[in-house]
């Protein structure tokens, strides 16, 4: 199931915030979206997600128009997490995470089960989402994702709260996933995160794409520079690399 953005554009307030971005995305996959704050990265991850209407262009879900699909059919195709995602209701964890199964209309108490296993959750379950930290909360709000079983995941910066332990057991959560057959679509600030563990790097800058590639290309040290306007040098292992920037 592709997702892919044909020439997808989208105005703000009269401002083109994404323009003209084309791009196939692959499942299997883990894509990382990158760019510097105000680039569009989580414009266009919602607008994925069918949440922008776009000005132009469209959004397909193996080649059908996500606008044009039942609301029930795409939100159990894709699951969407917002940044900063806020909890209406101050319910216990293992409600929240099994409002994940809503699009299904079933109990799914395996499916959740499993999500709240392999995010850390299983001693939180009683507690209500209020007196989590903003890390268990991440991992909780990822979870009720992961309980919806979606074939494409849309997470908008769902590591930047975590501790490096429990980004690394994400990661490797949504490695699964992605070698299940699910395609994962990341936003990250962290480049040496999305060097490491995408296998595909959006680069957009000011609205447009301007690279759609291996994380070793699309992220070189000439790109970073231009993009991000400092200077960087990448050092360590295929893996484990760190980017180093200055000034
Ligand atoms: N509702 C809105 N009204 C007006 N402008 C908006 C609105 N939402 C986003 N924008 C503008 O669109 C541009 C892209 O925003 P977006 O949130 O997609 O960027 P981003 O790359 O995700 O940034 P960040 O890294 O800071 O999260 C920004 O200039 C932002 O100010």
């Amino acid at each position: 199931m592709m997702l892919a953005c044909e020439n997808l554009s989208v105005e703000r307030e009269g401002k083109r915030v994404l323009d003209d971005i084309s791009c196939s995305l692959m499942p299997g996959d883990i894509t990382a979206i990158c760019g510097p704050n105000g680039a569009g990265k989580s414009t266009l991850l919602s607008a994925m997600a069918n949440l922008v209407e776009p000005s132009s262009g469209c959004v397909r879900l193996s080649e059908r128009d996500v606008a044009a699909m039942h609301p029930l059919t795409r939100a159990r195709n894709i699951g969407y997490l917002p940044q900063l995602a806020q909890v209406a209701w101050d319910v216990s964890v293992a409600n929240l995470v099994a409002l994940g199964r809503l699009p299904h209309r079933d109990a799914g108490e395996a499916e959740i089960r499993q999500a709240m296993g392999v995010c850390d959750l299983d001693a939180f379950a009683d507690r209500p989402i209020s007196t989590l930290s903003g890390g268990e909360k991440a991992r909780a709000l990822l979870a009720r994702v992961l309980a919806g079983t979606p074939q494409w995941i849309l997470a908008d910066e769902p590591l930047a709260a975590l501790d490096i332990a429990h980004q690394l057991t994400m990661l490797k959560v949504l490695r699964d996933e992605a070698d299940a057959g699910c395609g994962v679509v990341l936003v990250l600030h962290d480049l040496s995160l999305a060097m490491n563990h995408a296998d595909r790097v959006l680069v957009l800058s000011e609205g447009r794409c301007v690279a759609d590639d291996d994380p070793e290309i699309a992220l070189a040290s000439d790109i970073i520079d231009r993009v991000w306007g400092v200077q960087s040098r990448w050092i360590g292992e295929p893996g484990e690399k760190a980017v180093v920037v200055h000034g």
